[in-house]
């Protein structure tokens, strides 16, 4: 088994009840996850999409992908996008998440925050194309930002610094209780990039 998976394996999990989600700090040591952003800045087609907000036209602000197994459709951003199938330089990732996860993840969306301008307004992953029965797990790559949630009925509120390396897992309740958001930060200059993997349900 390669040395890193091992090391994966070992890592304390940080559980919170009250809060509906786990983090594996530094999941991805630095030197792995220097490589799997470069590999994914260089080999995925980024874009950047437009969005109808009250009635207007905006660019997202960030750059997103989407892979998946061809069995996938996902209506995100205002538009349908459908799996093509995994590239084979993507499967050492999917495989080692997958297993860590227990989950059989089918599709994976990117996010790529050029720098602290960009960003991710509050929402939750709650489509019904999701398999609601599995957790979505979060990797994220490169600079530090903060994910925000707000509890939709007591308006609790938390902030989770997400490093370089950092694997959330947010399970199924974190959707259905939680919101969550990326604010801007401006004095950030580097990008980050954040991987979500999910289960859909298909009709295979
Ligand atoms: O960039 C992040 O950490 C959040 C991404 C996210 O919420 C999503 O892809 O749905
Ligand atoms: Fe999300």
């Amino acid at each position: 088994m390669d040395e890193w998976i091992q090391r994966c394996s070992a890592v304390i999990r940080l559980h919170v009840d009250t809060m509906n989600w786990s983090l594996h700090s530094r999941w991805l040591p630095p030197d792995r996850s220097q490589e799997w952003m470069e590999r994914c800045n260089r080999e995925i087609n980024w874009e950047q999409t437009d969005v109808r907000v009250y009635g207007r036209w905006h660019k997202v602000p960030r750059l997103t992908a989407f892979l998946a197994e061809r069995s996938v459709t996902y209506r995100y951003s205002g538009a349908l996008h459908h799996g093509t199938g995994w590239p084979q330089w993507f499967l050492p990732l999917l495989e080692t998440i997958s297993s860590q996860c227990n989950a059989p993840f089918n599709g994976c969306l990117f996010n790529w925050y050029r720098n602290g301008e960009d960003r991710m307004g509050w929402h939750a992953d709650d489509e019904p194309e999701i398999d609601a029965s599995f957790p979505i797990a979060s990797l994220s790559l490169g600079a530090t930002r903060d994910l925000h949630f707000r509890h939709r009925e007591t308006g609790q509120r938390h902030n989770l610094p997400l490093c370089d390396g950092d694997l959330l897992l947010m399970d199924p309740a974190c959707q259905s209780l939680w919101m969550h958001a990326l604010p801007t930060r401006r004095k950030i200059t580097t990008p980050r990039l954040n991987l979500t993997f999910r289960v859909f349900r298909t009709n295979d």
